[in-house]
């Protein structure tokens, strides 16, 4: 480690004091912020267990970060292990159970810099993918760390077209084994997290072949290093794939398997098996081994992506209420930079979409709960809907959580440049989600796919096959439009019914719009594969309408069920507001497009919401920044 130049410590004199401009700012509070905590955390229970789990966490000099930034690679990585292990001593000293809130907390109270975040990525997938015999062998092994797994699905040559993925696993009836196989050098495993240095096994993605045909995509548990002494295991090349943008305390590395030979039972078989004469057997869907996926992808949202935002909001909001930088009027003292108009617009919206993404997460989350209990007992009448959620939330909330922390980076001046900010981590770590468990546009994409099946079941006619009632998330396709948003004057912009119903008019208008240019393209010859790539960017442009959409609802709904808070629903419904409000304006083209909007209505807008951002700063609690 670099020998540090003078650094700020706990025991400079200044560093604990509260500074004068924030003590002000937090005695300005319209409502009760220890309500508001309650209710982001689920209840007062929760806060209590939250802050006690974190002061436990920070009691321990262990899980100390405050070297991070003077640290190299390799010593990131072991602190980060180090860390993996007495969280994990921790928790089986005082019960906290693997997927139980308390390491959860612990978990966001660490920021994720701990190591072993993939072994957790496999254990979701044995729980996925496993049959019961396979989960009972295989997770209190990795629960005590008897072993350390990763989840190696990505390939040099493929991480998108998982069809595409090389590795093989061909049964060999003789021996009831399966030898799995990496054909050539794009077929190496390359990016899984734990497998440059740390994980004994993996969790190999491979394309099965069993009674001379090719399966598709399964799930084998592989032996790569020995328990004796870690040395990788015969016909294993294994390493690290070196320095990256962040995450330098992941061990993301590279696997290959030379005719390696595991077990029939190996093969995680919840929804496939393969007996030992050979005989393959279907118990999901071609998707099923999907599973995994959608499991990180929506539990990654409350756990990863969306808290980075929230401390990026933090840190530029403290530093914009203590930051005075020249006069609003020549004989003032210097002003606070969130006085000025640029400086709330730029954090405003950022602030209020952490409350949507923080609302919309959680009614995902227990979608995603009621689906996920169905799927596993092989119901799967929900995972179309989930598959569309999960896609369209990952790529919309890593994407707008990315852009807002460096927003909120650049809004703190030169200080945000400065790593000990915590603002460029947060960006570079932030960027990272945006490629993991699935590169966003193609994720839009999958959301764009359902979008138009959608859209086509309102369009089949009433005496064809029965309609099935469309998913939730997708009714407004079905219902009466307006043609003409009614807003008279910038108040009726305040309107939650109006603002959703202009959000659900420009998404169902851009949805028809993209079915319009598919079925002109095939119907005019070009095969529907052609087509299909020929109004992607349309398709792109609707996906991401709905997904904004989806979340302007889900902020209206969560605000209903506050209606016996009322000082808290007031000042969210701000924030709800200017979230809707910031994305009409930001994509005012859409709105005019058919003249939905006048742009005499674009100015009502504007109006209200250049209001709100005064009103907010007026009313913003600094108690809970
Ligand atoms: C603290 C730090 C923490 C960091 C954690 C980092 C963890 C990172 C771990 C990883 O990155 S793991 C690797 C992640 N990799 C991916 O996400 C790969 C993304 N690619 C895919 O999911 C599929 O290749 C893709 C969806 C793009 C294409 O799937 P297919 O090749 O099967 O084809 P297609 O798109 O035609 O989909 C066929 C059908 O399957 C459906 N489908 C696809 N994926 C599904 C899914 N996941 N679940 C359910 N259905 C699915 C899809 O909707 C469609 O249904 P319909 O025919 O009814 O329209
Ligand atoms: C920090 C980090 C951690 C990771 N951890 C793991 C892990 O633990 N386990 C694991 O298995 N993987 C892991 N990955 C790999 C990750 O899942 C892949 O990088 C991701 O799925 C994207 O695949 P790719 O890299 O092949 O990019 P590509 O799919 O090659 O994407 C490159 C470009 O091609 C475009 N593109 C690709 N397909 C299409 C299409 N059909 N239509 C339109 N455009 C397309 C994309 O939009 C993108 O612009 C990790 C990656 C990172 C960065």
């Amino acid at each position: 480690m670099g020998s540090p130049v003078h650094r700020v410590s706990l025991g400079d004199t200044w560093s604990r004091q509260m500074h004068p401009d924030m003590e002000s700012e937090r005695y300005m509070q319209s409502f009760d912020v220890e309500r508001l905590t309650n209710i982001l955390d689920g209840g007062a229970q929760n806060t209590a267990l939250r802050r006690k789990v974190e002061s436990i966490i920070h009691s321990y000099p262990e899980f100390s970060r405050k070297d991070n930034y003077f640290m190299t690679q390799n010593e990131r990585y072991k602190a980060a292990m180090r860390r993996a292990f007495h969280i994990r001593l921790i928790a089986q000293r005082l019960g906290w159970l693997e997927d139980g809130r308390e390491l959860g907390y612990a978990y966001r109270a660490l920021s994720g810099d701990v190591a072993l975040n993939i072994h957790r990525v496999f254990l979701k997938a044995l729980r996925s993918l496993g049959s019961e015999e396979q989960i009972a062998k295989w997770d209190p092994l990795c629960k005590n760390i008897q072993i350390i797994a990763t989840y190696a699905q990505t390939e040099l040559g493929h991480g998108t077209y998982l069809q595409g993925l090389e590795t093989e696993a061909t049964y060999d009836a003789a021996t009831q084994e399966f030898v799995i196989h990496s054909p050539t050098l794009t077929a190496t495993k390359w990016w899984p997290g734990d497998l440059g240095r740390s994980a004994t096994h993996a969790l190999v993605q491979a394309q099965l072949v069993c009674s001379g045909a090719r399966r598709g995509m399964h799930a084998f548990i592989v032996p790569i290093r020995s328990l004796r002494d870690h040395t990788p295991l015969p016909g294993i090349i294994v390493g690290d794939i070196g320095p990256k943008m962040d995450f330098d305390q992941m061990d993301n590395g590279f696997l290959q398997l030379n005719h390696v030979r595991v077990p029939r039972e190996n093969m995680l078989s919840r929804f496939a098996q393969v007996l030992p004469d050979g005989t393959y057997i279907k118990l999901g869907t071609a998707q099923s081994n999907y599973l995994p996926m959608v499991v990180v992808r929506v539990e990654l949202l409350l756990g990863e992506v969306l808290p980075t935002l929230q401390k990026a909001c933090v840190i530029a909001m403290r530093y914009s209420v203590i930051r005075r930088q020249s006069q609003l009027r020549p004989s003032d003292p210097e002003a606070k930079v969130l006085d000025y108009q640029t400086q709330q617009q730029k954090l405003f919206p950022q602030l209020a979409i952490s409350y949507a993404f923080h609302f919309l997460a959680v009614s995902l989350l227990e979608f995603f709960q009621h689906a996920y209990t169905a799927i596993l007992n092989r119901d799967f009448s929900l995972l179309p809907e989930l598959h569309a959620l999960s896609t369209g939330m990952k790529a919309m909330m890593s994407e707008f959580c990315t852009q807002g922390a460096e927003i909120c980076r650049r809004a703190c001046g030169g200080h945000g440049y400065s790593k000990l900010s915590g603002l460029p981590s947060l960006v570079t770590k932030l960027s990272a989600s945006c490629t993991y468990e699935g590169e966003n546009t193609v994720l839009y994409l999958q959301v764009a796919r359902f979008l138009v099946k959608s859209y086509l079941q309102t369009q089949m006619s009433p005496g064809s096959t029965p309609q099935r009632s469309l998913p939730p998330s997708v009714a407004y396709l079905a219902t009466p439009d307006l043609a003409r948003c009614p807003a008279q004057r910038a108040a009726d912009f305040l309107c939650p019914e109006l603002y959703t119903t202009a959000w659900a008019h420009v998404a169902a208008r851009l949805i028809k719009d993209s079915v319009h240019h598919l079925q002109t393209l095939t119907q005019s010859g070009a095969d529907q594969h052609e087509a299909w790539n020929q109004t992607t960017v349309i398709h792109l442009q609707a996906a991401k309408a709905h997904c904004y959409y989806v979340t302007v609802k889900g902020f209206t709904e969560a605000l209903e069920k506050l209606e016996n808070e009322s000082a808290i629903q007031q000042v969210l419904k701000r924030l709800c507001d200017l979230h809707a409000i910031h994305g009409i304006l930001t994509n005012s083209g859409d709105f005019l497009h058919d003249a939905f909007l006048s742009g005499a209505q674009v100015d009502m807008a504007r109006t209200a919401y250049l209001d709100l951002l005064c009103l907010i700063r007026r009313t913003l609690p600094m108690r809970n920044i």
